[in-house]
This record gives C-alpha cells, structure tokens and sequence, in this order.
C-alpha cells in the first residue's frame, strides 16, 4: 500500500464467540461473526456501527480498542496486527492513537477526585508535558477544543458538572494523547437529550478540525443520521447493510434496517440544520 492510501484501521472477517452456562448446559454466543472494515488514513471519518442492544457493537468496540482478542479473523491499526502488541510500551503507544469515550460520563470519572487530575494524569502519561504549568496548559488546551477552558473546570469534583459538561471533559481527556482514532460506544445515551446534538457535533468538529476518525456506537438512529459518512447495521452480530450512510438509512434494503428506520427515526433531528445546531451547541456550552 502507498502512504496515502495505508488502512488506518483494518478489520478482517472476524468474529468473536463465548461459552456461557454450566457443564451441562454450555452453550455457544456468537457476538460477532465475520465483521469486515476499513477506515483510510487519508480521508478521517465517522463510521457508525448501529444496532439494537446485544447485536455484538461493545464487543466488537473491545477487540479494536485491543482489550480482547478476535476468536477468528483480525484487526490491524496503522499496519500492525493489534495481536502482536503486547509490550507496556507498544500497549501505551497504541493508547495514545486509539481512545475510548465510554458510554456513563459518571462512571470514567473517580467521585472523589477533582475532574482535572484526569487531564493532568493523561498529559504526564501520554505527551512530553512534565511540569504543572505544561500539563495546564496541555489540559487547557485540549478542554478549548471541546468548548471549555481549564479555569472551568478546575477544583471541580464530577457531582458538580453536567452529564453534557462531563462528557465534554472526557472527549478533552482523549483528544490530549493526539489519537487518530475514537471509538466512542453509546456516548449520548446517558446525556440528557436536549444536549447530544452538541456532543455528537464536537465529533463532526474533531473530523474536520483534528482529522480524526471516530468510530461511533450507538443504537440511536437520529444522531447516527446525522453526523455519520459511513454506518454497518448490525444484528445477532453480523452486518446486514453497509455503505454511504444517508444512502442506507434513506433506503434501507434489510428487513431489519426498515423495521429499525421506520421504529425510531426521530422528526426533531435537523436534516443539514446547521443554525438551529449552533444554537443548541451554545445552550449546551452554557450547561
Ligand atoms: N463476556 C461475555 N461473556 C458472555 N457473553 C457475552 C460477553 N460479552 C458479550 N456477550 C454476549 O454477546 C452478545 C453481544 O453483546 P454486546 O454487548 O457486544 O452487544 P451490544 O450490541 O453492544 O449491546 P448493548 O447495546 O446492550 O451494549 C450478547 O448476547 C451478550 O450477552
């Protein structure tokens, strides 16, 4: 492959399996099954993985972001089979090209400690940032990005923010390695409604300013709508329709991805609409 068109990720025929039950009653889950993808270096992008609660989407986010291993198949980043990266520092490596954004703002933020330390830890561990005033300004620096500042965040313990803010917080958290790739898995699901068009806008932002691709779960189809290029409808853990999103999700071929277009498309989500979203984007960064 040339420079231009190296596979940022590469995700080949796989699939994953689990045994569940007793001796007696073991049984097989197959989660994913022969799932194949690829994101270009080239050209970043949100590719969206939808489907309905257990079609194998978590699972499938896990063995990218390389936290379980494919039962068949495999998944290379930037070249490099995510198998043979074993070593703290390839781990680490990885990491700082790769982040997650998980579903639960409350749940990837300790209560008891100041939401800022998060920012500071990620900048000692991930960048070259050694002293208070670098890490400040790393922090500052990747929160500006997500429409925040340090000094609003700063001595603020996560009971204090917003589910919306302390999203934010942890999209600022991620961007501070320099990733070129997000694997955010339900990341509005938790946050109040009138908010995720904001959220899933900073995505948009993150693509088009940062250049990085964002791989984006979710079971919700107006935001999928919306911000996505490319989407895989999955179900039972295979993908049953593929491609360009707005071609797909305006004419859906499978039975499944019309009966999952005709159940939930919301009206209230703007087709291009972007005043009213910068309306909503400034109301929610008021939050
Ligand atoms: N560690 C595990 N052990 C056994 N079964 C599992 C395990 N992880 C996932 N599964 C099963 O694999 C299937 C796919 O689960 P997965 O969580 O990937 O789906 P999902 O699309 O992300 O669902 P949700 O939206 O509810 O998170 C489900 O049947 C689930 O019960």
């Amino acid at each position: 492959m040339s420079g231009a068109d190296t596979a940022l990720l590469d995700v080949r025929g796989v699939s994953r399996s689990f045994w569940t039950g007793g001796l007696l009653s073991r049984r097989r889950i197959d989660a994913v099954k022969d799932v194949s993808f690829t994101l270009t270096d080239a050209r970043p992008e949100i590719f969206t993985i939808i489907g309905e609660s257990g079609s194998g989407k978590s699972t499938l986010a896990r063995m990218i972001l390389n936290g379980m291993n494919p039962t068949s198949g495999s998944i290379a980043f930037g070249g490099e089979e995510l198998t043979t990266i074993r070593k703290t520092r390839d781990r680490m490596r990885f990491m700082s090209r790769v982040q997650p954004i998980f579903q639960n703002p409350f749940e990837s933020f300790n209560p008891l400690s100041k939401v800022d330390r998060y920012l500071t830890m990620t900048a000692r561990n991930f960048t070259e940032a050694r002293s208070r005033a670098e890490t400040d300004d790393a922090s500052d620096r990747a929160l500006r990005k997500v429409g925040l500042s340090l000094a609003e965040v700063k001595d603020r313990f996560p009971h204090e923010l917003s589910g919306g803010q302390l999203q934010r917080i942890a999209i600022a958290r991620a961007l501070i390695p320099g990733p070129r790739l997000i694997v955010a898995d339900e990341p509005v699901s938790m946050v109040d409604a009138s908010l995720r068009v904001a959220i899933v806008n900073l995505f948009k932002d993150l693509r088009d300013e940062l250049k990085v691709s964002i791989i984006y779960i979710t079971h919700d189809l107006a935001t999928a709508y919306y911000i996505s290029d490319r989407i895989i409808i999955m179900r039972k853990g295979e993908v049953v329709e593929s491609g360009d999103a707005r071609a797909v999700l305006d004419n859906p071929q499978h039975p499944y991805s019309i009966l999952l277009k005709d159940s939930v498309l919301s009206p209230d989500v703007p087709d291009d609409d972007e005043p009213k979203t910068i309306e909503r984007d400034r109301a929610a960064r008021s939050h």
